[in-house]
């Protein structure tokens, strides 16, 4: 196997070329290459894995001509600059590295919050213009003042414990903050309401998503306490650029620090030229120390997927480690084949999908497995779909997905069960791994069988009558059709059975349609492996 090719198309620390190569990984380090999306699109082709930071826009566009590209490796937080759904329906995995430059950004909120209470930035520019202006810059305190985070995830809880270290009151507005992570902080949980009116202090560390765009709009601006200072260092559009310039225009907030903004690289924006406005550009994770982290991280996390199948910090896949990697390789190629046999046999919409997973297979990833069968299942609907893109697929088209996992019954070590609910009938199919690691089919609507996937096969269920099988031989034989393995099963003596066929090469239609001639026939399908 040729070595991976990554291409790193932004400006990370060369810690992530020398993981690279000393993983065996041919690398191409470009950093300002993101920055030209046509010169991107030229090139992307080429590369199974593409490292980037915030300049890179990752667009369908650059998606389409990303023909080999299995990995897409964020070295930071934010993945918004990445088309997530475009790059799921290709398949390819997306990860972030989610701590790495968190303290780094934490810290330059602080810093931030500083520069506006000391108004540092004007007083340094005007001291070095020689104007010793002792009287112009009157700062206010940071102790016993009430410091309203909006979103307390990762960074936002650092900043918290930061500025209570420097014995400020916190508060925060987050949904998804539990009152006991709250209690352990040391903040009180609020709503927004009440942040607004509270809050001496108010920041942002929240991602930039529907429901957050101008979470800090002109009405929301209204409502703060006169005086506020305003800082966002995690994403443009949290605050309303325009209407903040307007509220810092009046008065009503005293300051404001940004080092995001709507638009990036902002050259223009309506805050710029202000007094009270301090901006950076875009600095938050800029340490030497971060950029270390998120570097030698991503470029980590990238080999291990490209060199070991090995999946961590991915935003649209199940985590997979090195270890578990190998193990769930034959599973995964079940729980597709699985879903395979059932796709081809589905001919109306499917309602809803269970999967059991018993023995050994039940303590390994199953999500990972779930979406390989759902992948597997509507494939023969959707020829694009891939393990990837399948639960996002299915959830789309309103299927119902549901998983349970118990201890060995049977014979076997391992078994999944896959049962498909369409809107005339409920399907059952039922797979394990022998030693070898060659998936095998044991049950087919709860009839025993013993059957290994083929390229070619032919599934024919009937009444379990004498003379069947000669038939069905001697049809296939006359068609020069050569029969590979023949597996059978039946619920009891005179009722329904069930062949899987392993032929060499393709079946003629004609020639299935003289199986299903032959009596007692109910059903003959070809199915491809
Ligand atoms: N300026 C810079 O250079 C950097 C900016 N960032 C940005 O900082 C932001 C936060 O990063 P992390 O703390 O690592 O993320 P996180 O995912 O750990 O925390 C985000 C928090 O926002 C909360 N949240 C989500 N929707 C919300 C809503 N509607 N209202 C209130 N809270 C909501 C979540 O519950 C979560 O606790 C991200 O947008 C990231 O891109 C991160 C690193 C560097
Ligand atoms: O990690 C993040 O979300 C950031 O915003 C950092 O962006 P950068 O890598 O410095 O362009």
């Amino acid at each position: 196997m040729p070595a991976p090719k990554v291409l790193i198309s932004d400006a990370l620390s060369p810690a992530a070329v020398q993981i690279f190569k000393d993983r065996g990984i041919e690398v191409d380090f470009q950093p300002d290459l993101g920055k030209d999306k046509d010169k991107l699109a030229a090139i992307i082709g080429n590369y199974d894995g593409l490292a980037i930071r915030s300049a890179t826009k990752v667009t369908p566009k650059i998606l389409e001509a990303a023909k080999a590209l299995k990995v897409i490796g964020r070295a930071g937080i934010g993945v918004d600059n990445v088309d997530i759904p475009a790059a799921t329906a290709k398949g390819i995995i997306v990860m972030n590295t989610p701590f790495g430059n968190s303290i780094t950004t934490a810290e330059h909120a602080v810093a931030m919050m500083f520069a506006l209470a000391r108004e540092i930035p004007a007083a340094d520019a005007s001291t070095q213009a020689g104007k010793w202006e002792k009287n112009r810059f009157m700062g206010v305190e940071i102790t016993a003042k009430t410091l309203g985070i909006i979103g307390c995830g990762n960074i936002g809880s650092i900043v918290a414990e930061r500025a209570i270290g420097l014995k400020m009151k916190v508060i925060a507005y987050d949904p998804f903050l539990s009152p006991e992570r709250a209690l352990d902080l040391g903040v009180e949980k609020v709503e927004l309401e009440d942040l607004l009116a509270r809050a001496d202090f108010i920041t942002l560390h929240t991602p930039l998503t529907e429901k957050t765009k101008n979470v800090l709009s002109a009405e929301a601006l209204a409502k703060t306490k006169k005086g506020v200072r305003i800082i966002n260092c995690a994403r443009g559009g949290l605050v309303d650029e325009v209407a903040l310039r307007a509220a810092l225009d009046s008065g009503h907030v005293a300051g404001a620090a940004f080092d995001v903004f709507v638009e990036e690289p902002a050259k223009e924006n309506p805050l710029f030229g202000h007094p009270n406005v301090v901006c950076t550009p875009h600095l938050g994770a800029a340490t030497t120390e971060a950029q270390e982290n998120v570097a030698l991280q991503v470029a980590e996390q990238m080999s291990e997927y490209l060199l070991r199948g090995a999946i961590s910090n991915a935003v649209n896949f199940p985590s997979i480690t090195a270890e578990e990697a190998p193990k769930l390789k034959p599973f995964i190629a079940l729980a597709e084949n699985l879903g395979s046999f059932a796709g081809q046999l589905t001919e109306t919409g499917i309602k809803s999908v269970h999967i059991t997973y018993e023995g050994t297979v039940a303590g390994l990833k199953i999500k990972a497995l779930t979406s390989a069968a759902v992948a597997g299942l509507l494939r023969p609907m959707l020829a694009d779909i891939n393990v990837v893109s399948a639960p996002s697929v299915a959830k789309e088209r309103g299927i119902v997905i549901e998983e349970t996992t118990r201890e060995a019954q049977g014979e076997h070590d391992a078994l999944i069960t896959l049962t498909v609910v369409t809107e005339k009938q409920e399907r059952s199919v039922v797979g394990t791994v022998f030693a070898d690691g060659a998936p095998r089919i044991v049950a087919i609507k709860g009839i025993k069988v013993d059957a290994e996937f083929a390229p070619s096969m032919i599934y024919v269920t009937n009444e379990d009558k004498p003379g069947f099988i000669g038939r069905f031989a001697g049809l296939l034989g006359d068609a020069g059709v050569n029969i590979a393995t023949f597996a059978l099963g039946r619920d009891r003596q005179g009722g329904s059975a069930i062949a899987l066929v392993e032929v060499d090469g393709a079946v003629p239609d004609s020639v299935l349609a003289s199986v299903q001639t032959i009596p007692g026939v109910k059903q003959v399908k070809p199915l491809k492996f």
